[in-house]
């Protein structure tokens, strides 16, 4: 039988009330299971319980309740195996200024006990692009530069799970393309990979399977393309050539709605009738489209999708 390469079962967090705050359930019993070899998407609003999550995998905050088997590891019985398992890029540059890349991954592999005969500096500053910065200053690197010396620390130990917490926001476009190129081939090696990410274009892209947090509970799990599939509202948002309300004579499955400046939104069901059935049905409403465009869909939708199925049942 295969581990899993996480195995979280009633998991709970509340963080203790201190004078100003009142103390807040931020994991409500959390069971997830994440495959090995898989890229796993962890998604959700801010303040979902993401970052508790994640910082609980990674040692840094104590559980209330529940247990977690990392690599097979249970963090309570074998904490230094569970942690050995794991290598975390943080969503915040936390790097030493005075530290060069090739020191910060020396005193990482150090942190974790990998023998000096073992290491693999130069391999990952090549992996992360900064062979030729190996003896500048982090404070002296780009905030890209930055970023990429994070992956790299997290990689020191060669640990089976890499998680990476936000590793895209605010990050530039070559930035991000080289950051997914390493995750993918780190896959193809074989690494298991988590992420959080607030974009669910990068998860759609990234990930095998993905799982919801909302208000520190897992509101939907599964493969990416079930998740996404199950988004089936499609709006096509219309400038007409002459300022037009919404037209009488649209079959009943579509909705139209004015929008601010002019635009006509049109919804409908992707089950029920293809974009071009539904730009037929505005013409012959009368409507002459000067331009139209597409909004695909976004984790808001999926979001409102899972909740009004889950309020409708
Ligand atoms: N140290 C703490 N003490 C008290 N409450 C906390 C602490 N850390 C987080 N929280 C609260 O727990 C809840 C979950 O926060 P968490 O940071 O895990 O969410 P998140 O999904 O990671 O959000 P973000 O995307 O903004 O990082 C929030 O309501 C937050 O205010």
């Amino acid at each position: 039988m295969t581990e899993n390469a996480i195995k979280i079962t009633g998991l709970r967090k509340t963080y203790a009330a201190t004078g100003r705050s009142e103390a807040k359930e931020a994991l409500k019993g959390i069971d997830l299971e994440v495959r090995r070899g898989s890229i796993f998407g962890l998604l959700g609003p801010n303040g979902a319980g993401k970052s508790t999550l994640i910082n609980i995998l990674a040692g840094l905050v104590v559980k209330s309740a529940g247990s977690v088997r990392i690599w097979g590891f249970d963090q309570d019985v074998n904490p230094r195996q569970s942690r050995a398992a794991i290598g975390i890029m943080p969503q915040e540059p936390n790097l030493d200024p005075f530290f060069t890349p090739r020191g910060s991954l020396e005193v990482q592999a150090g942190l974790y006990g990998v023998p000096k005969g073992r290491r693999r500096t130069e391999e990952i500053l090549d992996l992360i692009g900064l062979a030729d910065k190996a003896e500048a200053y982090a404070r002296s690197l780009s905030g890209g530069m930055r970023r990429r010396l994070l992956l790299g620390k997290a990689l020191v130990h060669s640990p089976p799970i890499l998680v990476l917490d936000e590793p895209t926001a605010g990050v530039d476009i070559e930035l991000r393309q080289q950051l997914w190129q390493n995750v993918r081939m780190l896959n193809r090696q074989g690494m298991t990979i988590i992420l959080t990410t607030h974009y669910l274009e990068e998860a759609e892209e990234m990930c095998d399977e993905i799982a919801i947090v909302n208000h520190g509970e897992i509101v939907a799990r599964d493969t990416t393309a079930n998740l996404l599939g199950q988004v089936t509202g499609k709006t096509l948002v219309v400038r007409p050539r002459e300022p037009t309300p919404p037209p009488a004579g649209l079959p009943p499955t579509i909705r139209c709605d004015a929008r601010e400046g002019g635009t006509l939104a049109f919804s409908f069901d992707s089950r029920r009738a293809t974009a071009g059935q539904v730009l037929d049905a505005i013409r012959e409403a009368g409507v002459t489209i000067e331009d139209v465009r597409t909004e695909e869909a976004d984790l808001e939708d999926v979001f409102l999708s899972i909740t009004s199925e889950k309020s409708a049942a």
